[in-house]
């Protein structure tokens, strides 16, 4: 099994895999581009650790988990480990910058794990000098508490990669579905467009985001609505994703609302800035 893994991007879905590996005793070197990012990523490693059998999880010693995480600024930090797992913004310029600098960093064994809502594998690999060890994993949020993901080998991901990866997670508590490399995967062409969808109805005053998610909820049985699914994921992230497969497809069916255009603009991204569709400053009530 691969041990040192590194983890570049701090953000929702970074924080995510680094406790997930952590707690399942792997040694992980997180990176940013900001100390404050990295603290702020250990303070909520910490009380995510805290909270972990409330919310359905094992016991965890929070020291324990952070005693094994590392953290560093800038992508080269990782160069000594044998698998990167990136978790950088959904845009492409960022992502294209990241892989630069990981593949001039990087040993030529190390294979680059792309966590990523909608962005194609073999286009990420194709910017490096490395494509058969580039992957696609698709992690679910939270991280630690959600079993599967899908695996998404790109054109040139050889068999060696996908067991390296499929080991990894398997090590992490997590099955792996494959998945064939089209933008949006199977997750994403379903839910990004639901969660655009869902935004029209508000941005159109046919409901307000309560009354959008109470229908989803009491109505299907769904435990989350689309728009406190919005708020979980990250507004922003939602924008980029559905700005990702308008691009790819070149298919009107995902023109991004303006709402979420506005609210990004706005930093009203969700749970992790406080206010997105609901505040979170105590209450939960709809604000959009
Ligand atoms: N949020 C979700 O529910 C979810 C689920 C699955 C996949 N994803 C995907 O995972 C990736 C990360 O999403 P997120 O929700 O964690 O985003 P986020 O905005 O919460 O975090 C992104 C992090 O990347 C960091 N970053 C940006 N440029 C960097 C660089 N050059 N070097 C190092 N770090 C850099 C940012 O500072 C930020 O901390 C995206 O591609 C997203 O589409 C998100």
């Amino acid at each position: 099994m691969d041990r040192a893994i590194g983890v570049v991007g701090a953000g929702v879905m970074g924080v995510g895999v680094a406790q997930n590996l952590a707690q399942t005793g792997h040694e992980v070197v997180l990176v940013d581009t900001s100390e404050a990012i990295l603290a702020e990523a250990r303070a909520t490693i910490r009380n995510n650790c805290r909270m972990s059998r409330l919310t359905g999880g094992p016991e965890l010693d929070p020291d324990a988990v952070l005693a094994r995480i590392t953290t560093a600024v800038g992508a080269s930090a990782v160069a000594k480990v044998d698998i990167v797992v990136e978790n950088v913004t959904e845009n492409w310029d960022v992502k294209r910058g990241v892989y630069q600098e990981l593949d001039a960093a990087c040993g030529p064994d190390t294979v680059f794990v792309v966590n990523t809502s909608a962005i194609p594998i073999t286009q990420v690999a194709s910017i490096t000098k490395r494509p058969a060890n580039v992957i696609g994993v698709h992690f679910m949020n939270p991280v630690p508490a959600k079993p599967a993901v899908e695996m998404i080998p790109g054109v040139h991901t050889s068999e060696q990669t996908i067991e390296r990866t499929r080991a990894m997670l398997s090590a992490m508590g997590k099955r792996a579905i494959p998945v064939k490399d089209a933008c949006g995967f199977v997750s994403n062409r379903v839910l990004m467009l639901t969660v655009n969808e869902a935004a029209y109805l508000v941005h159109e005053g046919v409901a307000d985001a309560a009354g959008v998610d109470d229908v989803f909820r009491s109505c299907f049985g769904h435990p989350m609505g689309p728009l406190e699914t919005a708020d979980l994921i990250g507004v922003d992230t939602i924008l980029y994703s559905v700005e990702v497969l308008y691009d790819q497809y070149s298919d009107s069916k995902y023109r991004p609302c303006p709402l979420l255009r506005e609210m990004t603009a706005a930093g009203l991204h969700g749970r992790k800035t406080g206010r997105g569709f609901y505040d979170y400053g105590g209450s939960n009530r709809a604000v959009v």
